[in-house]
């Protein structure tokens, strides 16, 4: 059974089809990325995954629950990387991640995550007075602290510096290794390069394209050793000039048998 099923969801705001049938499945120990444009429906698809948002129609389980219906069960068995803004100002660190230990009955050990994640020294430091990587950071924490069955990790690195994006990028390794299956949104190619087994690209509400990263790149450029960075950019810059993701990838887009398809052979928790 997959982790992760959506099947035809759709989502309107007013006049805007934010999400507009989107299908996939995310199978047990996967990690499976999310990326699009700005404004392609992916926090949409996201929250309603994490039962914040309810679609206007189709279906959504996480390890067969109903996101919305059975939220308090989710919530023991998923780990979600909060948003700037989410933490009270006069928490410490350490206070943060030890109330968060506290709503689980099995988790990780506080103080050994929040070294791993580089933030030994700041345990005790108020949330107003961190930066904005070591915030970031302290969101990772909160979201792995419960170890989670599933984690949905949102522009996991963004403002991070690249030594510390390498530690998290071997930190989220680490988490896959011990059977999570997680889905990661980002912008950053390099990081859905190494970390994703599959990628689904959204574009206008839909998922135009949903393969491993090198068969991302194999559907608009062959065999000829193009970067997902030029892949990405090939089929979001023919949107500039009016055509959709479709179009550029031609016969090699998905159909919805396709869509609705996990083919990964991820590790399963043991
Ligand atoms: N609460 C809302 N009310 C009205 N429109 C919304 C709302 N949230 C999102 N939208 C619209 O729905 C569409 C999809 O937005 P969404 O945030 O899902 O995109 P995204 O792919 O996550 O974008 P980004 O990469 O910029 O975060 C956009 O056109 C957006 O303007």
């Amino acid at each position: 059974m997959a982790v992760i099923e959506v099947r035809d969801i759709h989502k309107r705001y007013g006049d805007t089809v934010a999400v507009d049938g989107v299908c996939f499945d995310v199978e047990a120990g996967e990690i499976f990325g999310v990326l699009g444009r700005n404004g392609a429906g992916k926090t949409t698809t996201v929250e309603i995954i994490e039962g914040l948002r309810t679609p206007d129609s189709g279906l959504v389980r996480v390890l067969g629950l109903d996101p919305v219906r059975d939220h308090r069960a989710l919530r023991t068995v998923l780990g979600v990387q909060l948003q700037e803004g989410a933490l009270p100002d006069k928490a410490t660190a350490g206070e943060m991640v030890r109330l968060y230990r506290s709503f689980y009955a099995d988790g990780a050990d506080p103080d050994r995550l929040l070294g791993e994640l580089g933030l030994d020294d700041k345990r005790d430091t108020f949330v107003d007075e961190l930066s904005g990587g070591q915030l970031q950071r302290l969101s990772i924490a909160l979201a792995l602290v419960g170890k989670p069955r599933v984690a949905v990790l949102d522009e996991l690195t963004s403002g991070l510096d690249p030594r510390a994006c390498r530690d998290t990028w071997e930190l989220i390794e680490q988490v896959r290794a011990a059977g999570v299956t997680i889905l990661l949104v980002t912008h950053f190619m390099d990081e859905a390069q190494r970390l994703c087994d599959r990628i689904a690209v959204f574009d206008r509400g839909r998922i135009a394209a949903l393969d491993t990263p090198d068969g991302l790149v194999a559907r608009t450029h062959g065999r000829g050793g193009a970067s997902l960075d030029e892949a990405f950019l090939a089929m979001t810059g023919a949107d500039d000039e009016g055509d959709g993701l479709d179009d550029v990838l031609g016969g090699a887009g998905l159909d919805e048998a396709d869509r609705a398809r996990g083919d990964a052979d991820g590790q399963v928790w043991s």
